[in-house]
């Protein structure tokens, strides 16, 4: 989408977009694929999302001056999500990895705070978090979070779906 190309520019860091501007409009490119996803969800297809509204807040409570209230407000209200997978690697073990470093966010000190504000994120038990220890390979990885995914579709198929944050 359009909104989605603005933010990869920023995210190259081409362009410079304001703190409070950006976070919205990652809430937007979510909220703007809404209606597809759940027309997909009724239908009975299982959506895998990457970062998703973890991230939004994780990423901008992790600026100066932003507490994790406000960067909640926007994604309350989004489809909310069966299971949450964590996957945890140490931002030392994460930098060894290929193409670390070149994007915007990606710099030790900066993972770090966002890691603090996932674990605040983590503590909320109306969610379903897991931890998936991302050290481990690719292979074993792929196994284990089959598994939980699996369970989790069993376990979630009549269920309503839910508002995250509501
Ligand atoms: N379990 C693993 N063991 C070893 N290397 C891995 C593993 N998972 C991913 N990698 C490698 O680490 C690098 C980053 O992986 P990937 O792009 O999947 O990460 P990511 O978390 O999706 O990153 P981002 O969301 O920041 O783009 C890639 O080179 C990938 O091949
Ligand atoms: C969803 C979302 C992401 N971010 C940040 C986090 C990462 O640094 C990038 C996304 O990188 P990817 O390689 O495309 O996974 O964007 C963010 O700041 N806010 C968000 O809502």
């Amino acid at each position: 989408t359009e909104i989605g190309r603005l933010i990869s520019s920023y995210l190259v860091k081409e362009k410079n977009l304001e703190d409070h501007a950006v976070h919205l409009l990652f809430s937007a490119n979510r909220w703007e694929h809404v209606p597809s996803m759940r027309e997909k969800l009724h239908q009975g297809i299982t959506l895998v999302v990457d970062r998703y509204a973890f991230s939004g807040v994780a990423f901008t409570s992790a600026k100066e001056n932003f507490g994790l209230d406000w960067c909640k407000q926007p994604d309350i209200g989004l489809p909310k999500p069966d299971l949450i997978l964590f996957l945890q690697l140490s931002p030392e073990e994460a930098a060894e990895r290929g193409n670390f470093g070149n994007e915007r966010y990606e710099n030790s000190s900066f993972q770090e705070k966002v890691l603090q504000s996932f674990y605040h994120l983590m503590k909320d038990k109306t969610l379903n978090w897991k931890t998936m220890d991302a050290s481990k390979s690719i292979e074993d990885l792929h196994r284990e979070i089959k598994t939980v995914a699996e369970e989790t579709m069993q376990e979630v198929q009549n269920k309503p779906l839910g508002e995250l944050w509501k």
